[in-house]
């Protein structure tokens, strides 16, 4: 198992398992009219500044000044946010125009076009993907079960392509791994895109792209984070650290939620759900690196902001040395609000989604929440201490994920930006 999710393709070697290439999926994400995608950039500019001032505001946490003080709406600099938010559009777009075509607001899949002896190579492909699934989430494995059967399998097949790609630069080969094989792996990615897997795995991606309405960017963004991982090890300030978040875990909000799909009697914008599954992509890793600042030093990584690290009066060093100071204290009460405050905005989501999806992500949701408390609990000890939460922990957060899931959507028509 781990040797077929470490395969990287060889640039010489070109296999096409033949599923069928679908015309109307390589014009799907690439047909975004010139002056549309001007004017939606103008429209996402305003409600963007708006936002801003009203996320300063009520949080307190800046974003980058001189994008705020653009008076024109000239796109000259561009914050992270903003970058991240016109992928947000894109992908609302795509899902928006498949609900216009489709009578089905559930966005219920496209059903199988039966080409002789591809439907069976199709389900070895994703019986493969349920059982790498299994094998590395269980608790997310379960909580697919209650999803379609549809919908479970094109999950399996994400994850199964992002934990391929993340073990690019975090498995046992991460040495290997060059920007050159980073280029191959997103040659291969737009190849089964356009219907041309190169393995099994891929084919199962291949197939459920072309069954739910799913952009191509959030993918190439997810090699662009393990792009940055090899290149970089320090965040100037948040800015840049959102846009890595967003890279390697906001992406998977985006990835996912056109498939689990927004539910029929939700009034919430498209947009504004996605907003919420980029926010708990973004809320989780930002735990991740609140939970692992000791284990990242000790490779020679640090992910927190520098510029907020020497406003508190402390460097590198202090997290090389590993000591818990009131300073550190401080400090850290700071990112644990603002990871805590991109879950909140997350939350508001996840009542949007589709009736089956919800339990999964609430699951997810509370769970990786539980980590910030355990950190808080090790009184800030994340250099030696893994903050983790316990088996009787998760097994309660269970049912209360349960307990939220079946709470229906909410009746307004816009979720709460943070
Ligand atoms: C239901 C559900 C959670 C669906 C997502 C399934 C999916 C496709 C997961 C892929 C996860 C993955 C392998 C990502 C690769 C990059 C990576 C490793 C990111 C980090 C995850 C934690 O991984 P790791 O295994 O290293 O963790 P531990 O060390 O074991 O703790 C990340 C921190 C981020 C993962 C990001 C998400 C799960 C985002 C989830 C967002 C949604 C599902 C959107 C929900 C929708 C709304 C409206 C809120």
């Amino acid at each position: 198992m781990p040797l077929t999710l470490l395969w990287v393709v060889s640039p010489s070697t070109e296999v096409c398992s033949g599923f069928g290439v679908t015309e109307s999926l390589v014009s799907r994400s690439t047909s975004n009219g010139r002056s549309k995608r001007m004017s939606k950039k103008q429209e996402s500019w305003n409600a963007w500044t708006f936002n801003v001032a009203k996320h300063q505001k009520r949080t307190g946490f800046p974003v980058l000044s001189s994008m705020v003080a653009n008076p024109t709406g000239e796109m000259a600099v561009l914050s992270s946010e903003q970058r991240v938010y016109d992928v947000v559009l894109k992908q609302a777009a795509l899902v928006n125009r498949e609900l216009r075509s489709r009578d089905d607001l559930d966005l219920d899949v496209k059903p199988d076009i039966a080409v002789p002896g591809t439907l069976s190579l199709l389900t070895e492909a994703y019986d493969r993907c349920s059982e790498v699934c299994a094998e590395y989430a269980k608790t997310f494995y379960l909580g697919t079960q209650l999803m379609t059967p549809a919908k479970r399998k094109a999950i399996w097949a994400i994850y199964v392509w992002c934990r391929r790609t993340d073990e690019l630069v975090d498995g046992p080969n991460a040495s290997h791994i060059t920007p050159t094989a980073l280029d191959r792996w997103e040659a291969r990615l737009e190849d089964l895109f356009r219907g041309r897997p190169f393995d099994m795995l891929d084919a199962a991606l291949s197939d459920t792209v072309t069954k739910f309405p799913i952009d191509i960017q959030p993918f190439k963004d997810m090699i662009e984070g393990m792009r940055t991982d090899l290149r970089k090890s320090r965040y100037k300030n948040f800015d840049e650290l959102y846009l890595y978040c967003y890279y390697v875990a906001g992406t998977v909000g985006l990835m996912s939620v056109p498939v689990m799909g927004i539910a029929p009697e939700s009034k919430a914008s498209t947009e504004s759900v996605y907003n919420a599954a980029l926010a708990l992509g973004i809320a989780n890793q930002l735990t991740n690196i609140l939970r692992d600042v000791g284990e990242d030093a000790r490779r020679g990584r640090v992910y927190l902001p520098q510029d907020e690290l020497a406003q508190a009066g402390l460097s590198d060093e202090d997290i090389f040395a590993g000591r818990v100071t009131e300073k550190w204290r401080t400090f850290m009460k700071k990112q644990i609000k603002r990871a805590r405050m991109f879950f909140d905005q997350a939350e508001n989501g996840v009542s949007e989604l589709s009736a089956a999806s919800r339990w999964p992500v609430w699951a997810s949701l509370l769970l990786y929440r539980q980590i910030l408390d355990e950190i808080e609990a090790n009184d800030y000890n994340n250099f030696t201490k893994r903050a983790y939460v316990s088996k009787g922990k998760k097994l309660l957060a269970l049912p209360i994920a349960y307990a939220r899931s079946i709470v229906p959507p909410r009746s307004t028509t816009n979720l709460v930006k943070v």
